[in-house]
């Protein structure tokens, strides 16, 4: 077994077998991670098709169609394959696209698939072309094609794979191509969670984490959480030391409020990262239109950071709008930030 691949178990408690390399980053976080779809919150429509797609794969005895999420980072893309594996029963084994370097590491994984296993690989979009053409007749016909010798010997040896459930996650699907798009029976995009699903995740958090909290706390840590559960659970372990530190405990409105500003976090949940990101804009480049590079090159950020983690938010909330010609500030922007 490669070390940069996990199995875990089909069992509720998801025990690692295999090595240990963390594929996620946030093991603590692992335990506040839903198991199963019914303690999934919101996200309904892709509950429901996954509901129907996985009673209907268990009526038949079949392996579930593969499953393609998009979305921007820790709307819950990994934590619905950790779900899909134990609804199906199925072992779950992890890997990423930049962990594909070769060809052969993507065929030694598949090879050691068993029937009904689920294949889960993050960030997608990031295979290497020449990997991604052994997952075609994976995902299609169940099978790896091998070629041996080349030139007027080569000879190729189909090899049969068992029939598995591959599940993709991405934050670019822009970037995927189109065959490989195309294999995914099931694909779902996950959209920025509502205030009330935040809100419920993070009364869920809190019982987990045995803090206490009331309505107007939770209200104002979902406000804060940029639409996103993996931020509502960070903010919410800050705000639980700060309780526990500064005041009797529990998690109030005014706990939440002295604590996030603290950490930066602004009354729309902008980071300091968003807001120098819109001031760039506004002051360097009059409000825009300007470029992605630009705006990295003048932040020394990474572009991919900026358009994966910082642009989906700021676009949804509407204070930044993406032209033909560059993005631009919106007039909320400079309302916001006190222009
Ligand atoms: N619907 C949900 N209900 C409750 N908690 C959730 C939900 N979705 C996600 N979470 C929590 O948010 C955290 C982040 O989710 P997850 O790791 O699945 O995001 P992701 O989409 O895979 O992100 P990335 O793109 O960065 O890999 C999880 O650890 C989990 O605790
Ligand atoms: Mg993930």
């Amino acid at each position: 077994m490669k070390n940069d691949v996990l199995t875990y178990s089909s069992d509720e408690h998801g025990i690692v077998s295999g090595a240990s390399l963390p594929v996620d980053s946030e093991p603590e976080i692992l335990s506040l991670r839903p198991k199963r779809l019914p303690d999934y919150i919101g996200q309904t429509d892709t509950v429901e098709t996954l509901k129907i797609a996985i009673e209907a794969a268990k009526k038949r005895n079949e392996p579930l169609d593969h499953v393609l999420f998009h979305g921007p980072p820790g709307l819950g893309k990994t934590t619905l394959a950790h779900i899909i594996a134990n609804e199906m029963g199925g072992n779950l084994t992890v890997t990423s696209g930049p962990a594909l370097e070769k060809g052969g590491d993507l065929i030694g994984i598949l090879t050691h698939l068993e029937a009904g296993d689920i294949l889960f690989a993050d960030e997608i979009h990031r295979i290497p072309k020449a990997v991604e053409e052994f997952l075609y007749p994976a995902m299609e016909d169940f099978a790896v094609d091998f070629v041996f010798d080349k030139g007027v010997h080569a000879r190729s040896h189909r090899y049969r794979l068992q029939r598995f459930t591959f599940v993709g996650a991405t934050t670019r699907v822009g970037l995927l191509s189109a065959p490989l798009r195309d294999r995914f029976g099931i694909f779902r995009s996950l959209d920025f969670y509502s205030e009330a699903d935040l809100m419920k995740i993070c009364k869920r958090s809190a019982a987990l984490l045995e803090v206490g909290i009331n309505n107007d706390g939770a209200t104002e840590l979902a406000k804060r959480s940029r639409g996103t559960p993996r931020i509502v659970n960070r903010l919410l372990k800050r705000v639980r030391d700060y309780a526990q530190v500064r005041a009797d405990g529990t998690i109030t409105k005014k706990t939440v409020s002295a604590a996030l500003s603290l950490e930066g976090v602004d009354e729309k949940g902008l980071t300091n990262l968003d807001r120098r990101y819109l001031k760039t804009i506004i002051e360097f480049y009059n409000g825009g239109p300007v470029g992605i590079e630009a705006i990295a090159a003048t932040l020394q950020e990474e572009t991919d950071t900026l358009v994966d983690v910082v642009e989906p938010y700021l676009l949804k909330i509407g204070l930044m709008i993406r032209t033909s010609s560059g993005r631009k500030a919106s007039k909320h922007a400079y309302k916001h930030l006190g222009f």
